[in-house]
């Protein structure tokens, strides 16, 4: 039994797919209390204008996003493109506000300001507890690494959604030392909503529908500094990733594919059980009984990551797949997920494991 904890949140980038699922999943909560919710361009317009989904506060006026709007509340996110997040938590900090501020956006989730620098262009606004709790780390249990960390944060840098999948099917092989983490290779089928509501406003549904489209493609992903920060600190000396994202017609969703070199001689059975073990007493990431293997419609609406991992003898390599639904377990989901770690509420609380479909 857990005390009651009711506290209030405002929500950054409520018009945009973010914040909108933020606040669906915040509305699901029961101790979350809705505070202000601010937008940019669309600030001074209804919510239900840009969210005719969240029909219990479509009436509600968006605000500017400002630290006035913003102060005040025992929670702030950030659902805001990267350098709007890290100017406006910085000001809140000199504000003196005491929120728990969670950034959905990229701003505070890498440790070296070099690869920020490189991969981002722009200043390193810092580095914040990282949100993904069931990161490994060497030598201790899921229950107690990251979790720790995020156990009583005022902090939390939610990570890349491709980031929360290569990183979930990748990371048991790497800290079981089974995998060559020099030579991983990760190829991603995308749903349109990861790109953002404001990114592609060009684009057009004749050129969507029944494409599949590379983007990002020869080692200039943003994410590729960040699953190899992740992947180091599961136990890995050094990461080579190759990494390729598509865009495929559908709204939501991240099926990613990834492939390793086995550590010669190493047996498939070992293989089977790290991963098993890794994920036993998971609440949300979920390694699928064998043969079964995972899609992004089973996950849709869920705060579930969905694994399963293969043996492919004849290639000397991994294959590992994990789905996902991007804006649950992969921004909005694992957001909330943290958020409750460092609240003290139990880390399942409010979230949805089960999913929709068909
Ligand atoms: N979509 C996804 O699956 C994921 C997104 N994220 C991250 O979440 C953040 C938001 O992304 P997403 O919701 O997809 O993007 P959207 O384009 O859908 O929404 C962007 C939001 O930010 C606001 N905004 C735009 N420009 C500015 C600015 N200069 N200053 C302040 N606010 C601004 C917009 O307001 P307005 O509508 O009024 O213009 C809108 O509310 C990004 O950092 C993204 O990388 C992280 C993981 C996954
Ligand atoms: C389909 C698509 O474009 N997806 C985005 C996912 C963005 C994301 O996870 O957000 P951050 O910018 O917060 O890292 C991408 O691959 O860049």
């Amino acid at each position: 039994m857990f005390m009651h904890m009711t506290f209030s949140v405002a929500i950054a980038g409520a018009s945009g797919y973010a914040g909108g699922e933020m606040l669906r999943v915040l509305l699901a909560h029961p101790e979350a209390r809705i505070g202000a919710l601010t937008a940019h361009s669309n600030a001074g317009t209804p919510l239900g204008a840009h969210q005719p989904h969240l029909r219990s506060l479509a009436g509600r006026v968006l605000a500017a996003t400002s630290t006035e709007n913003l102060a005040g509340h025992d929670v702030v996110v950030l659902a805001l493109p990267h350098g709007a997040s890290g100017a406006i938590a910085a000001e809140l900090a000199e504000r003196g506000d005491d929120a728990i501020v969670v950034d959905l956006g990229a701003d505070h989730r890498l440790v070296d300001p070099a690869a920020w620098e490189q991969f981002y262009g722009s200043e390193h606004a810092g580095t914040w507890p990282y949100g993904l709790p069931e990161l490994l780390h060497p030598g201790e249990s899921t229950a107690t690494a990251q979790r720790a960390a995020l156990a009583g944060t005022r902090r939390i840098a939610v990570p890349g959604c491709n980031v929360t999948a290569v990183t979930l099917g990748l990371q048991p092989g790497v800290a079981a030392g089974l995998i060559e983490p020099q030579d991983l290779v990760a190829v991603l089928a995308n749903g349109y909503s990861g790109a953002g509501r404001s990114l592609k406003t060009h684009l057009l549904a004749s050129e969507a529908l029944g494409a599949v489209q590379p983007y990002a493609v020869g080692g200039t992903h943003r994410h590729i500094p960040e699953i190899a920060q992740n992947l180091r600190s599961a136990g890995a000396e050094a990461v080579s990733i190759s990494f390729t994202p598509t865009l495929v017609p559908m709204a939501r969703g991240i099926l990613a594919t990834s492939t390793a070199r086995l550590v010669p001689g190493t047996d498939p059975a070992t293989v089977r059980e790290a991963w098993e073990q890794t994920y036993a007493d998971e609440p949300f990431v979920h390694l699928l009984p064998e043969g079964q293997w995972p899609t992004t419609a089973s996950t849709l609406g869920a705060n579930t990551a969905l694994v399963q991992v293969a043996v492919d003898e004849a290639a000397g390599r991994v294959v590992t797949v994990t789905a996902i639904d991007n804006l649950v377990k992969g921004t909005a989901g694992g957001a909330l997920q943290s958020l409750n770690l460092a609240l003290g509420l139990p880390e399942t609380l409010g979230l949805p494991l089960d999913g929709v479909a068909p």
